[in-house]
């Protein structure tokens, strides 16, 4: 995601857009998705709480503003981390009638603001649900964040504004003082902007070049497992031959070691294909990931067959009497022809299943190609 130069243009016709970023968070329940949609003048009546994350994009002078709506529960705060080298400013939304839950709401903008990515950026902070009865004012939410001492020290611009971004006023369609102090923000950001946009090139860049050394490093231990099995299960086999009986009691094979081996082997296979019911079950690697989707490429499912993919949790548990089954929880799962792929636990376990007992899949390791950056949605 580059961000252009406001001279460029776009083969020689219409300017390139210039992009703000903006991260609108808070706690769960607080009103994000309901003010993001009022911006964009959607319908604010029906929200359900988000699950991972979504996206808005509006239009200001020059700019193309993409506000990034993140889920606020405490399992999906977990992701926030991974947009804040992108953003050029912070929306910070409190439910100013909730009380009880603005100690929370402290502690989550504390540790906002103290990430080295976020420290500095603008901060509008939205003291939203002004309609519900005894909702606490601006000054009120300044005094119960802390607000004042916490974004000095983090050099922080900062405006509070209080707002219904349910039901405002006068019948409006949306909130004139959320419109202002989103307003405010974008302004904040582009009186800024070039300094603010070399940052978030930078710290894109960081985070990329991290995310390509941790898969490469995910690469070299997964491939180190895989020899590591490979020798356990050849080291398996020779143990079975190892303990079959005498060469003399084996008729015929006596002295053919080579043969007899084989047999062995191929005994040992029947043995293994047998315990699987009507299921094949092979084992398979996540290849590579992205950052919200991406393909499988499982060309190697015949015509009218289907594949199951499976991402887990954890490594396959064997257990004593489950010699060749996979006892992993599956983190999820779907059905594939030449599909697109979502949501894979990364670094995660693979299994790959062919549904259909007659025909077998040589390798799913070869026929995965992208799986995606997992976020346990
Ligand atoms: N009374 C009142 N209710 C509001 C206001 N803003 C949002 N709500 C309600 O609060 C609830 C939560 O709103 P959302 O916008 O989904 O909250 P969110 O912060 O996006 O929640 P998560 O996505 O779970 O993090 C919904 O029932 C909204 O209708 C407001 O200004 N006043
Ligand atoms: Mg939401």
């Amino acid at each position: 995601m580059g961000n252009a130069c406001c001279n460029c243009t776009n083969l020689g016709t219409s300017p390139v857009q210039r992009k703000i970023i903006l991260l609108l968070v808070g706690l769960d329940n607080s009103g994000k998705s309901t003010a993001a949609k009022g911006l964009t003048g959607e319908s604010v009546e029906h929200t359900i709480p988000t699950i991972g994350f979504s996206s808005i994009k509006m239009k200001h002078k020059g700019f193309d503003v993409i506000i990034y709506d993140l889920g606020g529960g405490p399992q999906i705060r977990g992701i926030w981390s991974c947009y804040f080298s992108d953003v050029y400013g912070v929306i910070f939304v409190v439910d100013a009638s909730d009380e009880n839950r603005l100690g929370e709401a402290k502690v989550l903008l504390y540790n906002l603001l103290a990430n080295e990515k976020l420290a500095g950026k603008p901060l509008l902070v939205l003291a939203n649900k002004q309609d519900i009865p005894n909702a606490l004012d601006e000054i009120d939410i300044v005094e119960s964040l802390s607000l004042e001492p916490l974004v000095n020290q983090q050099k922080c611009v900062t405006l509070v504004e209080v707002c219904s971004a349910l039901s405002p006023d006068n019948n409006e369609k949306v909130d004139s003082r959320l419109v202002r102090g989103y307003r405010w923000l974008v302004r904040q950001v582009i009186s800024n902007y070039d300094e603010l946009n070399r940052r978030v090139e930078h710290d894109m860049k960081e985070a990329h070049a991290a995310v390509l050394l941790q898969r490469e490093e995910w690469k070299k231990r997964r491939s180190s497992e895989l020899e590591n099995k490979q020798i356990t299960s050849t080291n398996s086999v020779n143990k079975t031959i190892e303990s079959l009986p005498p060469v003399a009691e084996t008729n015929g094979y006596a002295h053919n070691s080579a043969k007899f081996s084989h047999r062995i082997k191929n005994q040992v296979e029947m043995d293994r294909h047998k315990n699987k019911k009507s299921n094949k079950v092979f084992p398979g690697v996540i290849k590579d990931e992205l950052p919200t989707e991406g393909k499988a490429n499982v060309d190697a499912v015949r015509e009218g067959g289907s594949m199951t993919v499976r991402a887990l949790t954890s490594p396959p548990r064997k257990t004593q009497g489950q010699a060749n089954g996979d006892r992993s929880r599956p983190f999820t799962s779907k059905s594939l022809g030449n599909t697109d792929v979502k949501t894979w636990g990364l670094g995660e376990e693979l299994t790959l299943v062919d549904t259909r007992s007659a025909h077998q899949v040589d390798s799913p390791a070869d026929h995965v190609e992208y799986l995606t950056n997992g976020t346990a949605f």
